[in-house]
């Protein structure tokens, strides 16, 4: 199977060039830039050097991308940009993986109260956002375009949901401080992100309006049937990659610390990427780096009847490529962790 990445120069694009190069089941065949045309895959992307079998980068022409032999797509673009190329891919028959937020949002009013106009509103009824570990399979049939979470929302949603399902939390009071690297913000270049801006210092941002909200809670309502609304308070942290979240939730009535971890271990049992790590070990961000791993824990707080949910992930991987990867090989029946660690 042929596989295209457009938007290939960046962050989240680098981090699926290096999982497909060495995924046993499909070939790269087109990696795309429009800065960067022309160049050499390891001229843009070094760590790819003596692998990247002659590939060379060519423009992220839509047309000439949906008239090519390629079976399947990855789009690593900005939101807004990702419409429109999935606009010319999905009705020449691609598979369409998007890592953007284009269509993780199914309320169109939605998507524009956060991120404005959408390009392909068109292409939303088709389209399914998949939490893999927890969205029911049919979205292997039923779908054309898959929209892969967002990086917060993953490291946000694996934990909360099976908690909000089984009815041992509250749907109120739900506070999430969440702490990313500064990759997640991608390869642009503005002041904020210089490295004399962000080393040795950390700070709150977006504050009560971060667009990852929009996600977070349909996916919460979509799962526990009534809305939910959570406090989110993103921060940026003094480090390349990696996102360390916590969550502060009440504990609902008769619920407990060994409830919570059955939930848990009943709802991942079968899933690869997930680790439950003991009550009182705390995640860590270090130890996910480069994983499709998110590893999670939680304690019960007796003073309060909180529940303290920590989790921690590869923004770049089970936060974004390696997830997207996640989902081609159980979308195109190849083994769940092909290409994965
Ligand atoms: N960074 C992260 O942690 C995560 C990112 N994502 C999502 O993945 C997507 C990519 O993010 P990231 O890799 O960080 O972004 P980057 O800014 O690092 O890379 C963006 C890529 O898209 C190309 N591009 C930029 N603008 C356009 C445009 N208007 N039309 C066509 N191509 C364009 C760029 O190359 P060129 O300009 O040369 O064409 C580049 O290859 C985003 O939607 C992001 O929200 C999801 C989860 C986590
Ligand atoms: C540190 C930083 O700026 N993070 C980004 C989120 C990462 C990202 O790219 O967003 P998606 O997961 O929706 O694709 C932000 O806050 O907007």
């Amino acid at each position: 199977m042929k596989v295209g990445i457009v938007g290939a120069s960046g962050y989240s694009g680098e981090v699926l060039v290096k999982i497909l190069l060495g995924h046993p089941n499909v070939t790269l065949a087109a990696v795309t830039s429009r800065s960067n045309a022309g160049k050499p895959l390891a001229a843009v992307i070094p760590a790819v050097r003596g692998i990247d079998r002659g590939l060379k980068f060519t423009d992220s022409d839509a047309a000439a991308l949906a008239a090519s032999d390629i079976d399947l797509f990855f789009l690593a673009l900005p939101h807004g940009a990702a419409a429109t190329y999935a606009k010319a891919l999905v009705p020449a028959g691609k598979r369409v993986i998007d890592l953007s937020a284009d269509f993780r949002i199914a309320n169109l009013a939605t998507y524009q109260k956060y991120y404005g106009e959408h390009h392909a509103p068109e292409l939303l009824p088709g389209a399914r956002f998949v939490l893999p570990e927890l969205t029911p399979p049919s979205w292997k049939k039923e779908a054309k375009l898959i929209a892969a979470p967002g990086c917060y929302p993953t490291s946000i949603l694996l934990p909360l949901i099976p908690l909000l399902k089984a009815g041992l939390v509250t749907r109120e009071h739900i506070v999430v401080n969440a702490y990313s690297g500064v990759s997640g913000a991608g390869k642009k270049v503005d002041e904020a992100y210089l490295y004399a801006e962000r080393a040795e210092s950390s700070k709150a941002y977006g504050l009560v309006k971060h667009r990852h909200l929009a996600e977070v809670e349909e996916q919460l309502e979509l799962y526990s049937g009534a809305k939910t609304v959570i406090q989110f308070n993103p921060h940026l942290a003094p480090m390349r990659r990696g996102i360390a979240t916590t969550t502060t939730v009440p504990a609902a009535a008769g619920a407990n610390i060994d409830k919570l971890y059955a939930a848990w271990r009943e709802t991942y049992a079968k899933a690869p990427f997930v680790q439950i790590l003991p009550s009182g070990e705390t995640p860590d961000t270090a130890y996910t780096i480069g994983t499709n791993r998110i590893d999670m824990s939680a304690v019960h707080d007796p003073r309060t009847n909180n529940f303290v949910i920590t989790s921690a992930e590869d923004n770049l991987v089970k936060g974004a490529s390696g997830q997207a990867v996640q989902i081609m090989n159980l979308w195109c029946g190849f083994e769940e962790t092909a290409g994965l660690v």
